[in-house]
Protein backbone atom coordinates (compact mmCIF):
# COMPACT_ATOMS: atom_id res chain seq x y z
CA UNK A 1 0.00 0.00 0.00
CA UNK A 2 1.55 3.26 -0.84
CA UNK A 3 1.51 6.49 1.29
CA UNK A 4 1.89 9.14 -1.75
CA UNK A 5 -0.92 10.40 -1.34
CA UNK A 6 -1.48 10.57 2.50
CA UNK A 7 -1.86 13.84 4.29
CA UNK A 8 0.67 12.81 7.25
CA UNK A 9 4.26 11.53 5.08
CA UNK A 10 5.50 10.07 8.23
CA UNK A 11 3.30 8.62 10.57
CA UNK A 12 5.82 7.22 12.78
CA UNK A 13 7.51 10.71 13.25
CA UNK A 14 4.04 12.37 13.50
CA UNK A 15 2.55 9.73 16.42
CA UNK A 16 5.83 10.86 18.03
CA UNK A 17 5.12 14.37 17.84
CA UNK A 18 1.67 13.93 19.11
CA UNK A 19 3.19 11.90 22.00
CA UNK A 20 5.54 14.92 23.00
CA UNK A 21 2.43 17.49 23.03
CA UNK A 22 0.19 15.38 25.84
CA UNK A 23 0.80 17.92 28.38
CA UNK A 24 2.43 20.81 27.00
CA UNK A 25 -0.14 21.63 24.41
CA UNK A 26 -2.91 19.38 25.00
CA UNK A 27 -5.68 21.02 22.13
CA UNK A 28 -2.68 20.75 19.69
CA UNK A 29 -3.03 17.23 21.19
CA UNK A 30 -6.74 16.37 20.35
CA UNK A 31 -6.47 18.04 17.23
CA UNK A 32 -3.26 16.14 15.92
CA UNK A 33 -4.86 13.14 17.31
CA UNK A 34 -8.12 13.15 14.93
CA UNK A 35 -6.01 14.10 12.08
CA UNK A 36 -4.11 11.00 12.84
CA UNK A 37 -7.20 9.12 13.27
CA UNK A 38 -8.44 9.89 9.47
CA UNK A 39 -5.60 8.42 8.20
CA UNK A 40 -5.20 5.07 10.88
CA UNK A 41 -6.27 2.43 8.15
CA UNK A 42 -2.93 3.70 6.28
CA UNK A 43 -1.13 2.81 9.81
CA UNK A 44 1.45 -0.29 9.92
CA UNK A 45 0.77 -2.54 13.18
CA UNK A 46 3.26 -0.59 15.38
CA UNK A 47 1.90 2.65 14.06
CA UNK A 48 -1.44 1.34 15.21
CA UNK A 49 -0.44 0.35 18.76
CA UNK A 50 1.12 3.63 19.32
CA UNK A 51 -2.41 5.46 18.20
CA UNK A 52 -4.37 3.26 20.54
CA UNK A 53 -1.90 3.75 23.23
CA UNK A 54 -2.21 7.63 22.63
CA UNK A 55 -6.82 6.99 22.29
CA UNK A 56 -6.08 5.34 25.83
CA UNK A 57 -4.12 8.16 27.30
CA UNK A 58 -6.55 10.89 26.36
CA UNK A 59 -9.46 8.81 27.32
CA UNK A 60 -7.69 8.42 30.66
CA UNK A 61 -7.35 12.09 30.83
CA UNK A 62 -11.06 12.76 30.23
CA UNK A 63 -11.67 11.23 33.31
CA UNK A 64 -13.38 7.93 32.04
CA UNK A 65 -10.65 5.32 33.76
CA UNK A 66 -12.31 2.38 33.08
CA UNK A 67 -12.53 2.25 29.32
CA UNK A 68 -8.85 4.01 29.51
CA UNK A 69 -7.71 0.45 32.18
CA UNK A 70 -9.10 -1.75 28.92
CA UNK A 71 -7.47 0.10 26.42
CA UNK A 72 -4.36 0.22 28.43
CA UNK A 73 -4.64 -3.47 29.19
CA UNK A 74 -4.44 -4.34 24.93
CA UNK A 75 -1.42 -2.57 24.55
CA UNK A 76 0.36 -3.69 27.48
CA UNK A 77 -0.59 -7.23 26.27
CA UNK A 78 -0.61 -7.14 22.84
CA UNK A 79 0.73 -4.35 21.58
CA UNK A 80 4.68 -6.93 21.30
CA UNK A 81 6.41 -3.61 21.88
CA UNK A 82 8.54 -3.78 25.62
CA UNK A 83 8.10 0.15 25.64
CA UNK A 84 4.77 1.00 25.00
CA UNK A 85 3.59 -2.05 27.14
CA UNK A 86 5.40 -0.60 30.56
CA UNK A 87 4.01 2.84 29.12
CA UNK A 88 0.54 1.52 29.05
CA UNK A 89 1.02 -0.17 32.19
CA UNK A 90 2.35 2.85 33.79
CA UNK A 91 -0.97 4.79 32.89
CA UNK A 92 -2.93 2.45 33.93
CA UNK A 93 -1.25 2.22 37.53
CA UNK A 94 -3.10 5.79 37.82
CA UNK A 95 -6.41 4.85 36.53
CA UNK A 96 -7.04 1.78 38.80
CA UNK A 97 -6.18 4.20 41.60
CA UNK A 98 -8.92 6.67 40.23
CA UNK A 99 -11.48 3.61 40.13
CA UNK A 100 -10.43 2.16 43.49
CA UNK A 101 -9.20 -0.99 42.05
CA UNK A 102 -6.19 -0.86 44.65
CA UNK A 103 -4.95 -4.35 45.20
CA UNK A 104 -4.63 -4.34 41.29
CA UNK A 105 -2.72 -0.98 41.18
CA UNK A 106 -0.23 -1.80 44.29
CA UNK A 107 0.30 -5.72 42.33
CA UNK A 108 0.52 -3.92 39.32
CA UNK A 109 3.15 -1.10 40.74
CA UNK A 110 5.24 -4.10 42.77
CA UNK A 111 5.43 -6.06 39.00
CA UNK A 112 6.41 -2.39 37.63
CA UNK A 113 9.04 -1.36 40.07
CA UNK A 114 10.34 -5.35 39.67
CA UNK A 115 10.72 -4.57 36.06
CA UNK A 116 12.37 -1.24 36.53
CA UNK A 117 15.37 -2.28 35.54
CA UNK A 118 15.15 -3.59 32.44
CA UNK A 119 13.00 -0.96 31.09
CA UNK A 120 15.81 0.68 29.72
CA UNK A 121 13.82 3.22 26.88
CA UNK A 122 13.98 7.08 29.22
CA UNK A 123 10.63 8.40 28.57
CA UNK A 124 8.85 4.46 29.63
CA UNK A 125 11.11 4.83 32.53
CA UNK A 126 10.42 8.47 33.28
CA UNK A 127 6.60 7.27 32.45
CA UNK A 128 6.69 4.19 34.86
CA UNK A 129 8.38 5.74 38.21
CA UNK A 130 5.81 9.17 37.91
CA UNK A 131 2.85 6.97 38.06
CA UNK A 132 4.74 4.68 40.46
CA UNK A 133 5.36 7.66 43.05
CA UNK A 134 1.95 8.40 42.30
CA UNK A 135 0.34 5.04 43.56
CA UNK A 136 2.71 5.21 46.52
CA UNK A 137 1.17 8.61 47.43
CA UNK A 138 -2.38 6.73 47.38
CA UNK A 139 -1.08 4.14 49.77
CA UNK A 140 -0.06 7.01 51.78
CA UNK A 141 4.06 6.00 51.27
CA UNK A 142 4.64 9.25 50.67
CA UNK A 143 9.08 8.92 51.38
CA UNK A 144 8.59 5.91 48.85
CA UNK A 145 6.66 8.56 46.90
CA UNK A 146 9.17 11.22 47.10
CA UNK A 147 12.01 8.45 46.47
CA UNK A 148 10.78 7.98 43.18
CA UNK A 149 10.15 11.62 42.05
CA UNK A 150 13.59 12.05 43.50
CA UNK A 151 14.81 9.23 40.67
CA UNK A 152 13.54 10.96 37.94
CA UNK A 153 15.04 14.20 38.90
CA UNK A 154 18.62 12.71 38.61
CA UNK A 155 17.40 10.88 35.24
CA UNK A 156 15.60 12.66 33.24
CA UNK A 157 14.91 11.59 29.54
CA UNK A 158 16.17 13.62 27.01
CA UNK A 159 14.13 16.96 26.16
CA UNK A 160 12.52 16.67 29.59
CA UNK A 161 12.65 19.60 32.19
CA UNK A 162 12.77 18.97 35.95
CA UNK A 163 9.11 20.81 36.02
CA UNK A 164 7.27 16.92 36.02
CA UNK A 165 9.06 15.99 39.22
CA UNK A 166 9.59 19.38 41.29
CA UNK A 167 5.61 19.53 40.48
CA UNK A 168 5.47 15.69 41.81
CA UNK A 169 7.41 16.28 44.99
CA UNK A 170 5.13 18.87 45.77
CA UNK A 171 2.22 16.92 45.10
CA UNK A 172 3.67 14.02 47.99
CA UNK A 173 4.29 17.38 50.24
CA UNK A 174 0.48 18.55 49.98
CA UNK A 175 -1.69 18.62 53.54
CA UNK A 176 1.90 18.98 54.58
CA UNK A 177 2.35 21.23 57.39
CA UNK A 178 5.70 22.13 56.30
CA UNK A 179 4.08 23.42 52.51
CA UNK A 180 2.94 26.87 53.13
CA UNK A 181 1.92 29.64 50.48
CA UNK A 182 4.86 30.98 50.83
CA UNK A 183 7.10 28.00 50.26
CA UNK A 184 9.70 28.95 47.98
CA UNK A 185 10.02 25.71 46.36
CA UNK A 186 6.55 26.08 45.78
CA UNK A 187 7.23 28.83 43.45
CA UNK A 188 9.83 27.58 42.03
CA UNK A 189 7.90 24.51 40.73
CA UNK A 190 5.24 26.74 39.63
CA UNK A 191 8.04 28.93 37.39
CA UNK A 192 10.17 25.83 36.62
CA UNK A 193 6.77 24.66 34.69
CA UNK A 194 6.01 27.73 33.56
CA UNK A 195 9.16 28.16 31.98
CA UNK A 196 8.86 24.42 30.39
CA UNK A 197 5.66 25.42 28.88
CA UNK A 198 3.91 22.40 30.46
CA UNK A 199 0.63 24.24 31.31
CA UNK A 200 -1.33 20.97 32.81
CA UNK A 201 1.48 20.88 35.36
CA UNK A 202 1.39 24.41 36.22
CA UNK A 203 -2.09 24.27 36.44
CA UNK A 204 -1.67 21.49 39.22
CA UNK A 205 0.46 23.60 41.33
CA UNK A 206 -1.77 26.44 40.66
CA UNK A 207 -4.78 23.99 42.41
CA UNK A 208 -2.18 23.05 44.98
CA UNK A 209 -1.92 26.56 45.83
CA UNK A 210 -5.63 27.25 45.77
CA UNK A 211 -5.80 24.58 48.33
CA UNK A 212 -3.41 25.56 50.85
CA UNK A 213 -4.71 29.07 50.92
CA UNK A 214 -8.24 27.34 51.93
CA UNK A 215 -6.36 25.62 54.19
CA UNK A 216 -4.19 28.42 55.51
CA UNK A 217 -8.21 30.32 55.79
CA UNK A 218 -7.05 32.88 52.77
CA UNK A 219 -10.18 32.40 50.44
CA UNK A 220 -10.06 35.37 48.47
CA UNK A 221 -6.53 34.63 47.31
CA UNK A 222 -7.80 31.33 46.46
CA UNK A 223 -10.74 32.35 44.42
CA UNK A 224 -8.48 35.47 42.80
CA UNK A 225 -6.26 32.19 41.95
CA UNK A 226 -9.22 30.27 40.33
CA UNK A 227 -10.43 33.29 38.11
CA UNK A 228 -6.96 33.91 36.83
CA UNK A 229 -6.87 30.04 36.26
CA UNK A 230 -9.86 28.52 35.35
CA UNK A 231 -9.92 29.49 31.51
CA UNK A 232 -6.88 27.65 30.94
CA UNK A 233 -7.64 24.64 32.81
CA UNK A 234 -10.83 24.54 30.91
CA UNK A 235 -9.03 24.70 27.67
CA UNK A 236 -6.99 22.20 28.28
CA UNK A 237 -9.83 19.97 29.60
CA UNK A 238 -8.35 17.80 32.08
CA UNK A 239 -11.00 16.35 34.36
CA UNK A 240 -9.44 16.18 37.51
CA UNK A 241 -8.38 19.89 37.08
CA UNK A 242 -12.03 21.06 36.28
CA UNK A 243 -13.64 19.07 39.08
CA UNK A 244 -10.85 20.53 41.33
CA UNK A 245 -11.76 23.73 40.39
CA UNK A 246 -15.42 23.84 41.20
CA UNK A 247 -15.14 22.35 44.09
CA UNK A 248 -12.42 24.56 45.78
CA UNK A 249 -14.72 27.23 43.90
CA UNK A 250 -17.59 26.44 46.49
CA UNK A 251 -15.24 26.46 49.25
CA UNK A 252 -13.58 29.36 48.88
CA UNK A 253 -16.90 31.30 47.81
CA UNK A 254 -18.75 29.71 51.47
CA UNK A 255 -15.49 30.68 53.41
CA UNK A 256 -15.95 33.85 51.88
CA UNK A 257 -19.74 33.95 53.10
CA UNK A 258 -20.97 34.62 49.88
CA UNK A 259 -23.70 31.66 50.28
CA UNK A 260 -25.85 31.87 46.78
CA UNK A 261 -22.49 32.21 44.86
CA UNK A 262 -21.30 29.24 47.01
CA UNK A 263 -24.50 26.86 46.55
CA UNK A 264 -24.12 27.49 42.76
CA UNK A 265 -20.60 26.58 42.43
CA UNK A 266 -21.51 23.62 44.40
CA UNK A 267 -24.12 22.46 42.86
CA UNK A 268 -21.81 23.24 38.96
CA UNK A 269 -19.44 20.64 40.75
CA UNK A 270 -22.06 18.37 41.82
CA UNK A 271 -23.30 18.34 38.63
CA UNK A 272 -19.71 17.00 37.08
CA UNK A 273 -19.70 13.78 39.54
CA UNK A 274 -22.02 10.86 39.44
CA UNK A 275 -23.43 12.11 43.31
CA UNK A 276 -23.71 8.40 44.05
CA UNK A 277 -19.91 7.89 44.08
CA UNK A 278 -17.43 8.36 47.00
CA UNK A 279 -14.53 10.59 46.73
CA UNK A 280 -12.98 13.54 48.44
CA UNK A 281 -14.49 16.00 45.64
CA UNK A 282 -17.58 14.91 46.84
CA UNK A 283 -17.41 14.78 50.29
CA UNK A 284 -15.95 18.73 50.02
CA UNK A 285 -19.43 19.87 47.73
CA UNK A 286 -21.88 18.22 50.00
CA UNK A 287 -20.14 19.41 52.70
CA UNK A 288 -20.21 23.54 51.04
CA UNK A 289 -24.11 22.43 50.60
CA UNK A 290 -24.77 21.64 54.25
CA UNK A 291 -23.21 24.55 55.50
CA UNK A 292 -24.76 26.76 52.95
CA UNK A 293 -28.49 25.64 53.75
CA UNK A 294 -27.65 25.58 57.16
CA UNK A 295 -26.62 29.46 57.07
CA UNK A 296 -29.69 29.81 54.86
CA UNK A 297 -32.15 28.76 57.86
CA UNK A 298 -33.25 25.44 55.43
CA UNK A 299 -32.80 22.68 58.29
CA UNK A 300 -34.56 19.82 56.01
CA UNK A 301 -32.17 20.21 53.15
CA UNK A 302 -29.47 20.99 55.10
CA UNK A 303 -29.94 17.34 57.11
CA UNK A 304 -30.20 15.80 53.64
CA UNK A 305 -26.74 17.72 52.68
CA UNK A 306 -25.34 16.81 56.08
CA UNK A 307 -26.29 12.91 55.43
CA UNK A 308 -24.53 12.90 52.26
CA UNK A 309 -21.37 14.80 53.64
CA UNK A 310 -21.34 11.88 55.95
CA UNK A 311 -21.62 9.11 54.29
CA UNK A 312 -19.56 10.78 51.49
CA UNK A 313 -17.14 11.15 54.74
CA UNK A 314 -17.50 7.69 55.95
CA UNK A 315 -16.75 6.47 52.63
CA UNK A 316 -13.95 8.51 52.13
CA UNK A 317 -12.38 7.22 55.47
CA UNK A 318 -13.38 3.53 54.15
CA UNK A 319 -11.77 4.73 51.10
CA UNK A 320 -8.37 5.62 52.49
CA UNK A 321 -8.92 2.28 54.52
CA UNK A 322 -9.35 0.49 52.09
CA UNK A 323 -6.15 1.71 50.03
CA UNK A 324 -4.30 0.82 53.08
CA UNK A 325 -5.63 -2.61 53.63
CA UNK A 326 -4.88 -3.23 49.66
CA UNK A 327 -1.36 -1.78 50.10
CA UNK A 328 -1.41 -4.11 53.14
CA UNK A 329 -2.59 -7.29 51.23
CA UNK A 330 -0.79 -6.83 48.43
CA UNK A 331 2.60 -6.81 50.33
CA UNK A 332 1.10 -9.81 52.14
CA UNK A 333 0.85 -11.74 49.06
CA UNK A 334 3.91 -10.77 47.63
CA UNK A 335 5.97 -11.58 51.05
CA UNK A 336 3.62 -14.99 50.83
CA UNK A 337 4.73 -15.16 47.42
CA UNK A 338 8.81 -14.39 48.56
CA UNK A 339 8.61 -16.82 51.04
CA UNK A 340 6.81 -20.04 49.40
CA UNK A 341 9.48 -19.19 46.27
CA UNK A 342 12.63 -19.09 49.12
CA UNK A 343 10.51 -22.59 50.10
CA UNK A 344 10.68 -24.09 46.70
CA UNK A 345 14.00 -22.92 45.76
CA UNK A 346 15.15 -24.16 49.57
CA UNK A 347 13.43 -27.46 48.25
CA UNK A 348 15.15 -27.52 44.98
CA UNK A 349 18.02 -26.66 46.62
CA UNK A 350 17.63 -29.91 48.49
CA UNK A 351 16.08 -31.93 45.46
CA UNK A 352 19.60 -31.02 43.45
CA UNK A 353 21.62 -31.34 46.49
CA UNK A 354 20.09 -35.12 47.32
CA UNK A 355 20.10 -35.49 43.41
CA UNK A 356 24.19 -34.61 43.59
CA UNK A 357 24.30 -36.87 46.13
CA UNK A 358 23.11 -39.57 44.81
CA UNK A 359 24.68 -39.06 41.72
CA UNK A 360 28.26 -39.06 43.63
CA UNK A 361 27.15 -42.23 45.37
CA UNK A 362 26.47 -44.11 41.91
CA UNK A 363 30.08 -42.66 40.98
CA UNK A 364 31.42 -43.83 44.39
CA UNK A 365 30.09 -47.18 43.83
CA UNK A 366 31.35 -47.31 39.80
CA UNK A 367 35.06 -46.13 41.66
CA UNK A 368 34.82 -48.89 44.03
CA UNK A 369 33.72 -51.60 41.21
CA UNK A 370 36.62 -50.12 39.33
CA UNK A 371 38.72 -50.09 41.97
CA UNK A 372 38.15 -53.81 42.80
CA UNK A 373 38.34 -54.79 39.15
CA UNK A 374 41.55 -53.92 38.97
CA UNK A 375 42.12 -55.06 41.95
CA UNK A 376 41.21 -58.63 41.16
CA UNK A 377 43.03 -58.02 37.63
CA UNK A 378 46.18 -57.33 39.21
CA UNK A 379 45.50 -60.38 41.31
CA UNK A 380 45.36 -62.22 38.12
CA UNK A 381 47.74 -60.78 36.09
CA UNK A 382 50.10 -61.63 39.04
CA UNK A 383 48.63 -65.14 39.93
CA UNK A 384 49.56 -65.60 36.21
CA UNK A 385 53.08 -64.13 36.27
CA UNK A 386 53.51 -66.07 39.29
CA UNK A 387 52.75 -69.62 37.87
CA UNK A 388 54.24 -68.49 34.71
CA UNK A 389 57.58 -68.26 36.82
CA UNK A 390 56.85 -71.51 38.67
CA UNK A 391 56.66 -73.13 35.33
CA UNK A 392 59.55 -71.46 33.76
CA UNK A 393 61.33 -72.62 36.90
CA UNK A 394 60.06 -76.07 36.64
CA UNK A 395 60.89 -76.17 33.30
CA UNK A 396 64.46 -74.83 34.33
CA UNK A 397 64.91 -77.29 37.30
CA UNK A 398 64.04 -80.36 35.45
CA UNK A 399 65.77 -79.66 31.56
CA UNK A 400 69.43 -78.80 30.48
CA UNK A 401 69.85 -75.43 29.30
CA UNK A 402 71.45 -76.16 26.32
CA UNK A 403 69.91 -79.11 24.77
CA UNK A 404 66.33 -78.71 26.20
CA UNK A 405 66.08 -81.98 26.71
CA UNK A 406 65.68 -83.57 30.42
CA UNK A 407 68.71 -83.06 33.01
CA UNK A 408 70.69 -86.06 35.06
CA UNK A 409 68.29 -85.70 38.23
CA UNK A 410 65.15 -85.59 36.41
CA UNK A 411 66.01 -87.91 33.66
CA UNK A 412 67.14 -90.56 36.80
CA UNK A 413 63.90 -89.55 38.91
CA UNK A 414 61.98 -90.34 35.64
CA UNK A 415 63.71 -93.08 34.65
CA UNK A 416 62.61 -95.07 37.99
CA UNK A 417 59.27 -94.33 37.53
CA UNK A 418 59.16 -95.43 34.32
CA UNK A 419 61.13 -98.27 35.53
CA UNK A 420 58.55 -98.62 37.98
CA UNK A 421 55.82 -98.88 36.09
CA UNK A 422 57.17 -101.41 33.28
CA UNK A 423 58.17 -103.29 35.71
CA UNK A 424 54.39 -103.55 37.43
CA UNK A 425 52.95 -104.45 33.31
CA UNK A 426 56.15 -106.64 33.34
CA UNK A 427 57.26 -104.98 30.25
CA UNK A 428 60.93 -104.97 29.33
CA UNK A 429 62.98 -101.63 29.06
CA UNK A 430 66.27 -100.24 27.40
CA UNK A 431 68.65 -98.35 28.76
CA UNK A 432 71.22 -96.85 26.35
CA UNK A 433 73.94 -94.88 26.94
CA UNK A 434 75.23 -92.17 24.29
CA UNK A 435 79.09 -90.47 24.61
CA UNK A 436 80.06 -88.20 21.84
CA UNK A 437 83.82 -89.75 20.73
CA UNK A 438 86.77 -86.71 20.71
CA UNK A 439 84.31 -84.34 21.98
CA UNK A 440 87.04 -82.39 23.42
CA UNK A 441 88.83 -82.21 20.12
CA UNK A 442 85.70 -80.30 18.58
CA UNK A 443 86.04 -78.16 21.54
CA UNK A 444 89.72 -77.48 21.16
CA UNK A 445 89.58 -77.03 17.13
CA UNK A 446 86.77 -75.24 16.37
CA UNK A 447 85.88 -73.65 19.80
CA UNK A 448 83.32 -73.96 22.21
CA UNK A 449 80.51 -72.48 20.29
CA UNK A 450 80.73 -74.93 18.22
CA UNK A 451 80.92 -77.97 20.61
CA UNK A 452 77.11 -76.40 21.76
CA UNK A 453 76.44 -76.64 18.38
CA UNK A 454 77.29 -79.99 18.06
CA UNK A 455 75.49 -81.25 21.48
CA UNK A 456 72.24 -79.44 19.96
CA UNK A 457 72.10 -81.24 16.67
CA UNK A 458 72.93 -84.14 18.00
CA UNK A 459 70.44 -83.91 20.53
CA UNK A 460 67.95 -83.42 17.43
CA UNK A 461 69.04 -86.64 15.82
CA UNK A 462 68.75 -88.47 18.54
CA UNK A 463 64.80 -87.23 18.59
CA UNK A 464 64.00 -88.34 15.45
CA UNK A 465 64.51 -91.61 16.53
CA UNK A 466 62.41 -91.73 20.02
CA UNK A 467 59.08 -92.54 19.92
CA UNK A 468 56.58 -90.04 22.69
CA UNK A 469 56.81 -91.98 25.42
CA UNK A 470 60.67 -92.50 25.45
CA UNK A 471 63.14 -90.72 28.62
CA UNK A 472 65.63 -88.70 26.70
CA UNK A 473 68.26 -86.51 29.34
CA UNK A 474 71.35 -85.32 29.27
CA UNK A 475 73.82 -87.16 31.79
CA UNK A 476 77.20 -85.02 31.64
CA UNK A 477 78.99 -82.91 29.34
CA UNK A 478 78.76 -85.09 25.60
CA UNK A 479 77.18 -88.14 27.56
CA UNK A 480 72.86 -88.83 26.76
CA UNK A 481 70.98 -91.48 28.38
CA UNK A 482 67.43 -92.61 26.91
CA UNK A 483 64.95 -95.12 28.54
CA UNK A 484 63.18 -96.80 25.91
CA UNK A 485 59.94 -97.98 27.16
CA UNK A 486 57.90 -100.99 26.38
CA UNK A 487 61.17 -101.77 24.31
CA UNK A 488 62.90 -105.54 23.68
CA UNK A 489 66.50 -105.77 23.72
CA UNK A 490 66.67 -106.19 20.36
CA UNK A 491 64.44 -103.47 19.56
CA UNK A 492 66.78 -101.58 21.75
CA UNK A 493 69.79 -102.54 19.87
CA UNK A 494 68.10 -101.58 16.21
CA UNK A 495 67.30 -98.15 17.51
CA UNK A 496 70.84 -97.72 19.00
CA UNK A 497 72.52 -98.29 15.90
CA UNK A 498 70.05 -95.89 13.84
CA UNK A 499 71.22 -93.37 16.54
CA UNK A 500 75.10 -93.62 15.92
CA UNK A 501 74.47 -93.95 12.56
CA UNK A 502 72.30 -91.12 11.88
CA UNK A 503 74.78 -89.08 13.92
CA UNK A 504 77.95 -90.46 11.89
CA UNK A 505 76.39 -89.97 8.58
CA UNK A 506 74.95 -85.97 9.65
CA UNK A 507 77.79 -83.22 9.00
CA UNK A 508 77.44 -81.01 12.10
CA UNK A 509 78.11 -77.38 12.86
CA UNK A 510 77.84 -73.98 11.43
CA UNK A 511 77.37 -73.27 7.65
CA UNK A 512 81.15 -71.69 6.96
CA UNK A 513 82.32 -74.97 9.22
CA UNK A 514 81.48 -78.02 9.01
CA UNK A 515 82.13 -81.74 10.44
CA UNK A 516 81.22 -85.31 11.40
CA UNK A 517 81.38 -86.67 14.55
CA UNK A 518 80.73 -89.98 15.80
CA UNK A 519 79.39 -91.58 19.28
CA UNK A 520 79.74 -94.77 21.21
CA UNK A 521 76.59 -96.30 22.42
CA UNK A 522 76.13 -98.43 25.54
CA UNK A 523 72.94 -100.68 25.98
CA UNK A 524 71.51 -102.38 29.33
CA UNK A 525 68.15 -104.24 28.99
CA UNK A 526 65.45 -105.10 31.69
CA UNK A 527 65.41 -108.69 29.81
CA UNK A 528 69.25 -109.34 31.60
CA UNK A 529 69.93 -106.91 33.92
CA UNK A 530 66.04 -106.71 35.64
CA UNK A 531 64.10 -103.62 36.32
CA UNK A 532 66.66 -101.81 38.95
CA UNK A 533 67.86 -98.23 37.34
CA UNK A 534 70.97 -98.59 39.23
CA UNK A 535 71.97 -101.53 37.95
CA UNK A 536 70.86 -100.66 34.32
CA UNK A 537 72.59 -97.33 34.47
CA UNK A 538 75.94 -99.29 35.73
CA UNK A 539 75.66 -101.64 33.41
CA UNK A 540 74.93 -99.72 30.44
CA UNK A 541 78.23 -97.22 31.46
CA UNK A 542 79.87 -100.27 31.11
CA UNK A 543 78.92 -101.31 28.06
CA UNK A 544 79.14 -97.76 26.59
CA UNK A 545 83.27 -98.24 28.24
CA UNK A 546 83.60 -101.37 26.34
CA UNK A 547 82.46 -99.75 22.94
CA UNK A 548 85.05 -96.47 23.82
CA UNK A 549 87.71 -99.06 24.03
CA UNK A 550 87.04 -100.96 21.44
CA UNK A 551 87.63 -97.96 19.07
CA UNK A 552 84.53 -95.91 19.72
CA UNK A 553 81.35 -95.55 17.02
CA UNK A 554 79.88 -98.77 18.04
CA UNK A 555 77.09 -99.73 19.98
CA UNK A 556 77.79 -102.77 23.04
CA UNK A 557 75.10 -104.26 24.40
CA UNK A 558 75.26 -105.98 27.82
CA UNK A 559 75.43 -109.60 27.92
CA UNK A 560 73.00 -111.61 26.08
CA UNK A 561 73.31 -113.14 22.34
CA UNK A 562 71.92 -111.14 20.83
CA UNK A 563 73.82 -107.57 21.11
CA UNK A 564 75.75 -107.56 17.86
CA UNK A 565 74.31 -105.89 14.96
CA UNK A 566 75.72 -106.25 11.15
CA UNK A 567 76.58 -103.21 9.01
CA UNK A 568 73.06 -103.16 8.42
CA UNK A 569 72.00 -103.10 11.99
CA UNK A 570 70.04 -106.45 11.76
CA UNK A 571 71.24 -108.19 14.85
CA UNK A 572 73.44 -111.20 14.42
CA UNK A 573 74.74 -112.90 17.53
CA UNK A 574 78.82 -112.65 17.93
CA UNK A 575 78.89 -110.30 14.86
CA UNK A 576 80.26 -107.06 14.98
CA UNK A 577 78.50 -104.17 15.05
CA UNK A 578 79.47 -101.41 13.20
CA UNK A 579 78.66 -98.66 10.38
CA UNK A 580 80.26 -97.61 7.10
CA UNK A 581 84.09 -97.75 6.36
CA UNK A 582 84.86 -97.48 10.00
CA UNK A 583 86.15 -100.55 11.39
CA UNK A 584 84.47 -101.30 14.71
CA UNK A 585 85.16 -104.46 16.92
CA UNK A 586 82.45 -105.49 18.85
CA UNK A 587 82.68 -107.06 22.53
CA UNK A 588 80.40 -109.33 23.73
CA UNK A 589 79.88 -108.32 27.71
CA UNK A 590 79.94 -110.94 30.20
N1 LIG B 1 81.19 -77.24 24.01
C1 LIG B 1 80.93 -77.95 25.15
N2 LIG B 1 81.84 -78.78 25.63
C2 LIG B 1 81.56 -79.55 26.74
C3 LIG B 1 80.35 -79.40 27.44
N3 LIG B 1 80.38 -80.25 28.52
C4 LIG B 1 81.59 -80.91 28.49
N4 LIG B 1 82.31 -80.50 27.41
C5 LIG B 1 83.59 -80.93 26.97
O1 LIG B 1 83.56 -82.29 26.54
C6 LIG B 1 84.86 -82.75 26.58
C7 LIG B 1 84.88 -84.20 27.05
O2 LIG B 1 86.13 -84.68 26.84
P1 LIG B 1 86.63 -86.02 27.30
O3 LIG B 1 85.98 -86.45 28.59
O4 LIG B 1 88.10 -85.95 27.31
O5 LIG B 1 86.17 -87.04 26.19
P2 LIG B 1 86.36 -87.09 24.60
O6 LIG B 1 87.23 -85.95 24.16
O7 LIG B 1 84.96 -87.06 24.01
O8 LIG B 1 86.97 -88.38 24.36
P3 LIG B 1 86.28 -89.81 24.42
O9 LIG B 1 85.05 -89.69 25.19
O10 LIG B 1 87.26 -90.59 25.09
O11 LIG B 1 86.03 -90.12 23.00
C8 LIG B 1 85.63 -81.85 27.52
O12 LIG B 1 86.60 -81.15 26.78
C9 LIG B 1 84.57 -80.91 28.09
O13 LIG B 1 85.09 -79.64 28.31
C10 LIG B 1 79.42 -78.47 26.92
O14 LIG B 1 78.34 -78.27 27.46
N5 LIG B 1 79.75 -77.78 25.78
Amino acid sequence: MTRASAAIPDPAAFLAQIDSVRTSDHPRFVRMLAQIHREAPRLNPAEQWHLRYLDAWQTAYQGDYTKADAQLRAVAEHAGDATLAARASAMRLTGLGFTRRYEEAFALADRLATDLPNIKDPLARFQVLFNLAQSMLLADKRDLALNYARMIESNLPPGATLCPPRSLQITIRYDSPTLTSSSPEFHQAIETCKAAGQPVYVNTLRLVMVDTYLRENQPAKALALLDRIEPGIKRNGLYAHIESTAVFRARALLALGRLADARTAALAALSLSDPNEISEALKAVYEVLYKVEKERGDTAVALSYFERYTVQDKGYLNDVSARALAYQTVQQHLLTGKLETEKLSRQNAMLRLQRALDAKAVETGRLYILMLLLIVAFIASWLYRLKRSQLRFKRLSHHDGLTGIFNHQHFIGEAARVLQASKKKKEQACLISIDLDYFKQVNDTHGHAMGDAVLKQTVAICQQELRPADLFGRLGGEEFGILLAGCSRHQGLEIANRIRIAIDATPMGHDDCVITISASVGLASTEVSGHDLQRLCKEADAALYRAKGAGRNRVVAHAGTGDLLDKEGIPVPGSTLRSGATPVSVAELE
